[in-house]
């Protein structure tokens, strides 16, 4: 070994000591917070938010943001497991992009939940069996998850988090040949995803949606071999389930993002940085819509979706779901919120939480 390289060691070693020492000081404190806390929430994505968001304002690299939020995201999810290790149920099975979201703003699951729909992830939290819930709620390619948006109407929970996830596709078979392959299975929203790609590369192929890409992965695992059985699925997938990955990156847009919502039974403090999700419906009046929308405006508060859904009461009625910048609790938000409730013919404050942090 060089005299260089040993040094560099030695000082790795070093630094690492005082780190560990560093991250056990950092964790009683965390445990001593958990007893502070007195049986309310122990999982405080406001204050998650906050410290990673300082931690990059901070950063100097030569580690990059994604690096920095991914290490601090693990160092708190070890903190928080001990002052409670938290239940966080979520679309499964595991090798879906929903247990890589989950995964990602917990930073590696103390007690992952397995569901085997959107509607059990919801009814996980609502009985108490799991602390929080992690579903999808829209594709930047695809648009809502209509399933999503119908029971968050619904149900008593709070949003209490969101979270982007980039979701690459990729191609992954047992087969070894892009030309031996007949069959493609995944979940129709990432069949959707890589519907340019199929009519270019495989357009013979025939597209099966089944329940879940990790299910497709599945299916292509068990395929005997010549059949030419491929799922759409990532690349955790591949690994999970022994495949080989035929093409990768197949999404028709680089930039494919699918959002996420957290649900919990509480209510969020603000971060300084959030968003307030909305659904309201409109009085069956003429300009109604307009007009409900008005104190945004007056208020300054700036609206960041607008999506129409059938409201399942009346034949063409809608409802709409609305984010806005600001938390309910924002004087502006607060006024604006007052204002629209006297509009419309229902409203109801879905959460307010901190915007994604990368
Ligand atoms: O500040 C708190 O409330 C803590 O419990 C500490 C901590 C952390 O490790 O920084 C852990 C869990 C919470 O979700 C937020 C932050």
């Amino acid at each position: 070994m060089s005299d260089q390289l040993k040094q560099c060691r030695d000082q790795i070693d070093a630094i690492d000591l005082q780190l560990l020492e560093l991250v056990n000081a950092r964790a009683r404190l965390a445990r001593e917070i958990g007893t502070l806390k007195n049986g309310g929430p122990i999982y405080r994505p406001e204050r998650e938010a906050q410290v990673l968001r300082r931690l990059l304002d901070a950063n100097q690299g030569p580690l990059s943001a994604e690096a920095v939020t991914a290490i601090f995201r693990g160092v708190m999810s070890n903190c928080r497991a001990l002052e409670k290790e938290l239940t966080v149920a979520f679309l499964g099975p595991v090798g879906t992009f929903s247990e890589e979201a989950a995964n990602k703003q917990f930073g590696g699951l103390t007690s992952p939940m397995e569901c085997v729909s959107i509607d059990e992830v919801f009814r996980m939290v609502e009985s108490g069996a799991a602390d929080y819930g992690v579903v999808p709620v829209e594709n930047s390619t695809e648009g809502a998850v209509g399933r999503t948006l119908d029971l968050l109407m619904a149900t008593s929970l709070h949003i209490c988090g969101e979270i982007e996830l980039p979701v690459h596709h990729n191609l992954l078979s047992t087969a070894a040949d892009l030309n031996d392959i007949k069959v493609v299975y995944s979940h129709a929203q990432s069949l959707g995803q890589c519907h340019e790609w199929l009519n270019r590369y495989l357009p013979h192929a025939e597209r099966q949606a089944v329940v879940s890409n990790a299910e497709a992965a599945s299916l292509a695992k068990q395929a005997p071999d010549g059949q030419g059985v491929a799922a759409i699925a990532s690349k955790r997938a591949a690994e999970l389930f022994d495949l080989q990955v035929l093409a990768a990156s197949i999404e028709d847009d680089p930039r494919n993002t699918t959002r996420f919502l957290i649900l919990a039974n509480h209510d969020v403090a603000p971060s300084g940085q959030d968003k307030t999700s909305l659904v309201i419906a409109a009085k069956n009046v003429p300009g109604a819509v307009v007009s409900l929308l008005a104190p945004l405006a007056e208020y300054q508060v700036s609206m960041t979706k607008f999506e129409s859904r059938p409201s399942k009461i009346g034949m063409w009625e809608y409802v709409f779901f609305v984010d806005v910048e600001g938390h309910h609790l924002d004087a502006s938000v607060s006024q604006a919120l007052e204002e629209l409730k006297k509009r419309a013919s229902m409203l109801k404050v879905l959460g307010s939480y901190p915007v994604a942090v990368i």
